[in-house]
């Protein structure tokens, strides 16, 4: 399985092709539609998501909404294209006012400078409009398919918000995505309602100062079986996968797998998952420190994968920057931007690793088609079951 995107932010779509998803896959469109809202969600966002109602096109590898195991091809438009059209229309020539309205401050902390050296662009939007999280829509349109492909195998997988900036909002940390889902229905997918509040007044008060947020998110996974990823080669190893997965998104700076890095201050006593057995279950550990890997596979138990995601680089009060054409001292640029995109990073990520899991199973087991794929995973479970 294997997935490309393309589009601009202010170009006129996005496009995604996806391979290698199964036949005979019901696909249900309002699924997607609501997981691209979900994204476009949380406070802290800028105005771009007033203007934006992402809806996804199927337009080619789906029949009667079911999967026909060709490439699946997939738009979303980006509405704000009708104000942009002057400066992003592919298909007419570049004008003078093109010309003056170049970005030539390069913003620290995002693609800009080192985009425009790299590929020798001398008008900074060139870097920006792809390196932009707007991408990220496709990506999450990609997702949910595999999401409802792992959802038929009996695989479930929620994101959401530990902390923003300096606020934790984790006093529990559940296992069971169904309870995570019911706890975090709020506009900052956080488990502890109570820190909706001082969230909403952090971030009001950054975005007056000018200022930016980041924070952690936490992605969990059930019903993933044992064995998934492999311990014999160093690029098979799943949890390697979905760390380069995860940094793949927009703004992260770490990823952890179970305690991660706190981990490393501990005992191996109390960092290793205790092995046990009962005939109705198989195998199964009491704790899950290690996120659900051993060796690169997944052990049966949930997968807990964190991820850091830095504050937002575009600044309201910008840094320093120089004017790359005439190399004089100049504040950043500003675009129009999010305070905090902490809440559709956590869509995303969760949905990147959905895309992660549904690859590794697809290749593992015989992904031509639904019906073959589910016998032999649901064989596969009883196998682990029996062991
Ligand atoms: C959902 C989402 C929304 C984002 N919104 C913005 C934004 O409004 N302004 C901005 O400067 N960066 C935003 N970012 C972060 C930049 O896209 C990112 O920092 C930039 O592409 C540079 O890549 P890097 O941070 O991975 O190095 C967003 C990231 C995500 C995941
Ligand atoms: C468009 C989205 O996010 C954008 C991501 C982004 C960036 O630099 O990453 C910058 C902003 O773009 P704009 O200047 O058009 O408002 C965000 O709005 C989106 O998530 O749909």
């Amino acid at each position: 399985m294997n997935f490309i995107t393309a589009g601009e932010s202010h170009g006129p779509e996005l496009t995604g092709i996806i391979e290698g998803i199964p036949s005979g896959l019901h696909i249900d469109v309002d699924e997607i539609n609501r997981a691209l809202r979900s994204r476009q969600g949380g406070y802290g966002r800028g105005n771009r998501q007033k203007i934006e109602h992402d809806k996804v096109i199927i337009t080619g590898g789906v029949r009667h909404q079911m999967t026909i195991g060709s490439p699946i091809a997939l738009r979303i438009k980006n509405i704000d294209h009708k104000h942009w059209s002057y400066i992003m229309d592919p298909n007419t020539p570049a004008n003078s006012f093109n010309t003056l309205r170049r970005v030539t401050r390069p913003r620290p902390g995002h693609a800009d400078l080192a985009g425009a050296m790299k590929y020798n662009h001398r008008d900074m939007r060139n870097v920006l409009e792809r390196s932009s999280a707007r991408e990220t829509a496709m990506r999450v349109a990609i997702g949910n398919i595999c999401e409802q492909l792992l959802k038929a195998l009996g695989i479930t997988v929620v994101g959401y918000v530990q902390s923003v900036g300096k606020i934790q909002a984790d006093s529990k940390m559940p296992l069971n995505v169904k309870e995570i889902r019911g706890l975090i229905k709020n506009d900052m997918r956080v488990i502890d309602a109570d820190k909706v509040e001082p969230l909403h007044k952090m971030i009001y008060k950054t975005r007056w100062a000018g200022d930016t947020l980041g924070g952690v998110i936490r992605v969990v996974a059930n019903g993933v079986p044992a064995g998934l990823g492999s311990y014999i080669s160093w690029d098979t190893k799943l949890d390697a996968k979905m760390a380069f997965a995860v940094m793949g998104v927009n703004a992260m700076k770490g990823v952890e797998i179970g305690d991660g890095f706190k981990a490393a201050h501990r005992f191996g006593s109390q960092v290793m998952d205790p092995i046990d057995w009962k005939k109705d279950k198989g195998f199964f550990r009491d704790s899950d420190h290690l996120g659900g890997f051993e060796g690169g596979m997944t052990n049966g138990m949930p997968l807990i994968i964190k991820a850091a995601m830095k504050p937002i680089p575009t600044l309201y009060k910008p840094l320093k920057s120089v004017d790359i054409n005439t190399k004089v001292i100049k504040k950043a640029n500003i675009e129009r931007s999010d305070v905090t995109a902490i809440v559709p990073a956590s869509i995303v990520v969760e949905n990147v690793v959905a895309i992660e899991l549904a690859k590794v199973i697809t290749e593992t087991f015989d992904g031509s088609n639904m019906k073959r794929l589910k016998k032999q995973f649901s064989d596969y479970r009883k196998e682990l079951k029996n062991f």
